[in-house]
């Protein structure tokens, strides 16, 4: 035990933050959750399994014809997601990727792709190897300066795809400053938010201008590492028209038993996402002043170069932090093999604390001269800091540097 750790103060932690969303506990817990729409008034939404529904008479049925196109429990997920997000509509999707594929495919050729510089290696692969292949133009640009993707904006511009903040150099992106730019110069451009690090108790991105909210719901919005799955919010009735026939059409849809794993993760989201911001800034600060660390970005600190934005635009902080070691890759190497409590492994947000090294492991696919561009370099650590104890979570962290740095005899 590190025995100079004073536990973190939860009512410190939310100084200078936005206020929470109103009823935001109570919408996850109840919204499309209604015992009165099952004959058995079931309290906990059934696991609808079968994958046709019987039909009164040809094309007369009840509200469901066939599982693809629409599924009781598929219903209930995006129901309260879209009440956590305060939007009209949500589809959900089997994974994150599916839900940045099915966005994309709104598109037509020509159409171009103004993306994010930073952003998860799966989507950057994603525009640069699959889209742009296809008949789309991709183009990156640092979004942090929102000067700079006005000046990438193109006549040809239809999807702006924001990630904020970035896996995983963590850059926070102001969403109402760059929603406006893009609208400003053509309002037909859909302005998307992946929403993944933060949630949606800490971020909704529709409330800043954003036309559709999107997550890799594999990670907290489930939240218990046990489901992949993507789902995608917006306000607006054109798109979840496109959307909705995108799901069906394209059929990248999740299974009845992930809807209902999901759903459930979601109805202690709050709960969660408040342990995260308090392991996590203890996490942080930690690192912050501990000699063995070159530098720690974690949105909560001060020290982050777009704190002020991250206190306009969230409600909070997850337990997402990113830090450089002192040394070399043997070092990074060291501490992450050394850890104990946490495990060596992809993804983030579930309950359980997570290290990994993205140059190696999630931004491989990421071409190196980029990774270099963006400081995705060989003492480059990420963390997913679990709901454990605090005092643990620091132990295993202090005890991880002193092996990869020990002392000189
Ligand atoms: C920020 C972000 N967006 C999207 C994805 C893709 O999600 P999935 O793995 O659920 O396909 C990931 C991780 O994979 C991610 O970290
Ligand atoms: N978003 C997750 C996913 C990890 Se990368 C998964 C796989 N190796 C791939 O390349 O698709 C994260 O940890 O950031």
């Amino acid at each position: 035990m590190d025995q100079n750790h004073k536990p973190e103060q939860q009512s410190d932690l939310y100084a200078g933050f936005r206020e929470p969303y109103k009823s935001f506990a109570t919408d996850a817990i109840h919204v499309g959750q209604e015992p009165e729409q099952w004959k058995s008034m079931a309290v906990v939404p059934p696991i609808s399994l079968s994958t046709t529904f019987k039909q009164f008479g040809p094309g007369n049925h009840a509200g469901y014809e066939y599982s693809r196109s629409g599924n009781p429990s598929r219903d209930c997920l995006e129901k309260a997601v879209a009440a956590v997000d305060g939007a009209k509509y949500c589809i959900a999707v089997a994974s994150g990727l599916a839900a940045t594929v099915t966005i994309t495919h709104m598109l037509k050729v020509g159409d171009g792709i103004l993306c994010m510089d930073d952003v998860y290696g799966g989507t950057n692969r994603y525009f640069q190897k699959i889209a742009s292949q296809t008949g789309t133009e991709v183009s990156f640009a640092d979004f942090t300066k929102p000067e700079l993707l006005k000046a990438a904006l193109k006549p040809n511009t239809k999807l702006v795809w924001i990630e904020t903040p970035t896996n995983p150099t963590m850059k926070v992106v102001d969403i109402k400053a760059c929603s406006d730019l893009a609208h400003e110069f053509n309002k037909d451009i859909v302005v998307v938010v992946d929403n993944t690090f933060m949630s949606a108790y800490f971020q909704r991105p529709l409330a800043f201008g954003a036309d559709i909210c999107m997550y890799s719901a594999t990670k907290y919005m489930n939240g218990h590492s046990d489901v992949v799955m993507g789902l995608a919010s917006t306000n607006r009735d054109d798109l979840f028209e496109r959307l909705s026939y995108l799901q069906n059409a394209l059929g990248c849809v999740p299974s009845p038993f992930d809807c209902f794993l999901c759903n459930r993760g979601l109805k202690t989201l709050h709960l969660r996402m408040e342990c995260h911001f308090k392991n996590g800034m203890a996490a942080a600060k930690f690192l912050e002043a501990d000699p063995r660390v070159e530098k720690v970005i974690f949105p909560g600190l001060s020290s982050h170069p777009q704190h002020e934005v991250v206190k306009k635009q969230c409600t909070g902080c997850p337990g997402m932090i990113t830090f450089y070691i002192k040394g070399k890759l043997e070092h990074a190497s060291a501490f992450l093999s050394n850890l104990k409590l946490f495990a060596i492994a992809e993804s983030l947000g579930g309950y359980e604390s997570l290290a990994e090294h993205p140059a190696i492991m999630t931004h491989a696919s990421v071409p190196e001269n980029e990774r270099t561009a963006l400081g995705i370099s060989d003492t480059l650590i990420r963390l997913s800091v679990g709901l454990e104890n605090e005092a643990d979570i620091i132990q295993d962290l202090e005890q991880a540097l002193a092996a990869a740095h020990p002392k000189k005899k």
